[in-house]
């Protein structure tokens, strides 16, 4: 390992810290922790899921001292399991804990892909879940009770099949929406209702059954075509936040998701939509049609 490939790789770490911080701060989110409140997590604060993000930090700086010392995926597994504890030790609760697996993957991905290389990382993904899954011993949590119940991939799913709804779903989503608005907020809002429709949150099954995933969904569908016919954008999440929290309804999945595309769409030079292949022009900023504007 030399000095470039590791300024690359802590580069690709700060990305993910700070899609995670993007994620949160991104208002309003229904069911989810935000800057208005908890959503429909009596347990969270916006300060705990702070809190969150500097275990994250550190988690990923481990995860980056393991893979430089040539250790095998095994221990970066001990490494998440750790961080997991930790956050559920100093947060008293799961924060981010689809997060810590999903960006520890992402990070491990990235780091035996070398280049930024978009299928070979997909590609490496899914080899690496493989791998993971296979040794992995299997134990009783919401996910796994909610994959067996409602014959659902979840988490793992997406994770052998090389994180489809990140690089096929939320990426495509937002680069769309940064050409057709030119708004950071509202492509930001656009990728979060594509995730709306497409994740196998089990969360929300956990919560809601298949009628809470059916009525993720036909929200997200909403979404889309609020946006899309300049709606009442915010008015439309408000809403759905307060009655997310009335269902206990919330999308942890599709919170994990969203803070990992912010995180690969940063770490890939295409936030701002400028750089990094596809959208190298900068986009037109509209006010009209740019939410934050309003
Ligand atoms: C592989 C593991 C992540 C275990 O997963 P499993 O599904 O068995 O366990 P869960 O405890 O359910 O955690 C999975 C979390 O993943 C998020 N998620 C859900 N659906 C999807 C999806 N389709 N795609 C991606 N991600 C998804 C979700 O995280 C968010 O929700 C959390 C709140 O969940 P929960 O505590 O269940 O919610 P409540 O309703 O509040 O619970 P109760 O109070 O009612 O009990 C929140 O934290 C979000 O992050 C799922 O929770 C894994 O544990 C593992 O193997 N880890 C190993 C170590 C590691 O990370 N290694 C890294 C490198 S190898
Ligand atoms: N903002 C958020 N609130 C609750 N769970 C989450 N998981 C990921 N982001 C989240």
């Amino acid at each position: 390992m030399n000095s470039a490939q590791l300024f690359e790789i802590e580069l690709f770490a700060q990305s993910l810290v700070k899609g995670a911080a993007l994620g949160l701060y991104l208002t309003p989110k229904p069911g989810l922790v935000d800057m208005a409140d908890a959503g429909a997590h009596p347990d969270l604060t916006l300060a705990k899921m702070e809190h969150s993000l500097e275990i994250i930090d550190d988690y990923l700086a481990e995860l980056i001292r393991s893979l430089s010392d040539g250790e095998r995926l095994l221990c970066q597994a001990v490494v998440g399991r750790r961080a997991e504890q930790v956050m559920l030790e100093e947060c008293g609760t799961n924060t981010l804990k689809g997060y810590i697996f999903l960006s520890g993957l992402l990070l491990i991905a990235r780091w035996h892909a070398g280049a930024n290389n978009q299928e070979r990382l997909r590609q490496t993904v899914a080899r690496l879940a493989e791998e993971y899954f296979a040794i992995r011993g299997e134990e009783e949590t919401n996910g796994r009770t909610a994959r067996r119940r409602f014959r659902t991939g979840g988490i793992v799913q997406e994770a052998l099949a090389g994180l489809p709804a990140l690089f096929d779903c939320a990426v495509p989503a937002y680069l769309e929406g940064i050409g057709r608005f030119g708004c950071f907020t509202t492509a930001s809002f656009f990728m979060l209702a594509r995730l709306m429709q497409t994740v196998e949150d089990t969360t929300t099954l956990h919560r809601g059954g298949t009628m809470g995933l059916a009525r993720l969904r036909r929200d997200g569908q909403s979404l889309e075509r609020a946006i899309t016919g300049q709606g009442d954008v915010i008015g439309l999440l408000t809403v759905l936040n307060d009655e997310y929290v009335r269902m206990n309804l919330t999308m942890g999945g599709v919170g994990d998701l969203l803070c990992l595309a912010y995180g690969y769409l940063t770490a890939s030079g295409q936030l701002m939509g400028d750089a990094g292949g596809a959208h190298r022009s900068k986009p037109q900023i509209s006010r009209r049609r740019c939410l934050a504007g309003n």
